[in-house]
């Protein structure tokens, strides 16, 4: 599938910060939010794929994403990322929240640490970059949050607890975001994908069985890929979504 050619005229010179863009879904918003004339930001701890991304970008559109390397499990980190991706591409009107880790874990292999690893990979720095951004989007009189969720939480999946605790999480988050960001006109929503299938998902967690199962819960008989958030994202975004905020947008194919 290729990215939608809709334009939102209001992304055009807008600043734009995705977290998690090196690759997957995040890169396909990088490149969606670049082709919509956005100035665009991202961050990723992935440093020899994120470079390469920007090559290709640059190559491909004529545009280069500014690409700041940061761990996202360090608040101060964040911080300093938040200020760099302002600094590089100016005032942050749209944040991406996409940043995430799925690993498989067993449940007696589920230790303290390794529970708060999950969280602070999976859940803390949507606040934390939220937190920094808000500031930025208050002075250009608001601006638009979107997180990434999953529907994982709302299905059996025993091997990934802290993770899916984690996307259940982000709808909590969502909401009170949403509430405390409102009287500044920032918009906060969550989107819910279902199976997107990426090359790491194939790589580490999809075969074709599993693939053809899902596909037989969806409405649509098809396979989901990046590109497939792009349009729900770029909405979310721009002002066709002015009135929009605090919701859960689910764009699995119909499993839900
Ligand atoms: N692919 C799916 O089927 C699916 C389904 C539901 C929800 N989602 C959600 O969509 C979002 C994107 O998923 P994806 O499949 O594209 O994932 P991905 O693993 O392909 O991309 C995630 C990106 O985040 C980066 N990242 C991970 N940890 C980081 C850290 N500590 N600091 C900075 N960057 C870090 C990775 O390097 C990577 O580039 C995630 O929030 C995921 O939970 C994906």
């Amino acid at each position: 599938m290729s990215l939608p050619s809709s334009q939102f005229p209001d992304l055009y010179d807008c600043g734009v910060l995705v977290t998690g863009g090196g690759s997957g879904i995040g890169a396909a918003l990088v490149e969606a939010f670049l082709r919509q004339g956005a100035r665009v930001a991202f961050i990723d701890i992935a440093e020899e794929e994120s470079r390469a991304l920007c090559d290709k970008l640059a190559a491909e559109t004529g545009k280069r994403p500014e690409y700041i390397a940061a761990d996202l499990r360090d608040v101060e980190a964040i911080r300093r990322a938040v200020a760099a991706a302002a600094a590089a591409v100016g005032p942050i009107r749209v944040l991406v929240n996409n940043a995430a880790r799925d690993d498989r874990q067993a449940l007696d292999d589920v230790t303290g640490a390794s529970w708060d690893e999950s969280l602070s990979v999976n859940l803390n720095h949507l606040f934390f970059a939220s937190q920094a951004v808000a500031p930025h989007m208050r002075r250009q009189g608001g601006g638009s949050i979107i997180n990434f969720s999953s529907i994982a939480f709302m299905l059996n999946m025993p091997e990934i607890p802290a993770y899916a605790t984690a996307k259940a999480g982000i709808i909590g988050l969502t909401k009170s975001l949403a509430g405390r960001l409102g009287p500044d006109k920032i918009r906060v929503n969550a989107v819910l994908p279902g199976m997107i299938v990426t090359e790491r998902q194939k790589r580490l967690w999809l075969d074709d069985a599993a693939i053809a199962r899902m596909q037989e819960r969806q409405c649509l008989k098809r396979m989901l890929t990046a590109e497939d958030l792009v349009g729900p994202c770029l909405f979310l975004a721009s002002d066709c979504s002015a009135a929009m905020t605090a919701q859960a947008m689910i764009i699995d194919g119909g499993v839900f």
